[in-house]
């Protein structure tokens, strides 16, 4: 039954790319294609539930399907939001060229080889080119990639692409530490491994100073 949720969570890759810009009309879309999908995630989580040898008729677990389609569908919500649905036009003319950093932002995800959870830390750094961010725009971008399918390289990697390709900066640097709930809880078991993957561009790519600040200032706490 898994490759049922599996495919499921396929058809949302293939709307993310047919997937629009920013309006109400996307909202309630959004809502409606959830709402249509819904049936079918349940029924393939009673699926699971009854190939794990449980009872799905004993009371805890009457609502859990449809609990848990929810929760999927809340998990992978990125797949439906693109960066201009959230900018908002929440970016600004600034004559300001130094480094701003957004560090420490929550990040939760699912990573795509177990569909377990992967979670941790963002650090974000960019230099504006006469263009700044709203700073909870950094955070909402965030959520746009993390709030799917996804290995950290590949997450680290779009949240910078997204904001260099949204704000035209000089560079963006982002890091990401996470633990990964695949080799804690299972597999490998180990409790206290942390994974960091970082994605340097523009000037962070090519001035090792550059680099060295951000990385300096995000660790500090
Ligand atoms: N590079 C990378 N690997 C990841 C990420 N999340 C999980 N993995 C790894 O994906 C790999 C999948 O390996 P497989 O051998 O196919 O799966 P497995 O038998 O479940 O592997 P084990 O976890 O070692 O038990 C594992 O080594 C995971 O640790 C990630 O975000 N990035
Ligand atoms: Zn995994």
């Amino acid at each position: 039954m898994s490759t049922k949720v599996g495919d499921i969570v396929e058809e949302f890759h293939t709307d993310n790319k047919m997937s629009t810009v920013n309006n109400h009309h996307e909202t309630s879309r959004k809502e409606l294609e959830d709402a249509s999908r819904l049936p079918a995630l349940e029924t393939a989580y009673t699926d699971i539930l009854r190939h794990l040898g449980e009872d799905t008729d004993r009371e805890g677990l009457l609502r859990t399907p449809l609990r848990a389609a929810k929760a999927i569908q809340f998990l992978t919500k990125g797949y439906h939001e693109t960066i201009d649905d959230i900018l908002n036009n929440a970016i600004f003319d600034e004559d300001h060229d130094e480094m701003v950093i957004v560090k420490d932002i929550d990040m939760f995800s699912l990573c795509e080889h177990h569909m377990v959870p992967f979670f941790g830390k963002v650090h974000i750094g960019y230099i504006p080119n006469k263009k700044v961010v709203g700073l909870s725009k950094l955070a909402r971008i965030v959520e746009i990639f993390s709030r799917r399918l996804q290995v950290q390289e590949r997450l680290t990697k779009q949240i910078a692409v997204g904001i260099s390709e949204a704000l035209q900066p000089k560079g963006v640097a982002v890091v990401i530490e996470a633990a990964h709930m695949c080799m804690v809880m299972r597999g490998v078991q180990k409790m206290n491994s942390r994974t960091v993957t970082s994605a340097m561009l523009g000037v962070y790519l090519e001035d090792p100073k550059t680099r060295e600040e951000f990385l300096y200032l995000s660790r500090r706490t």
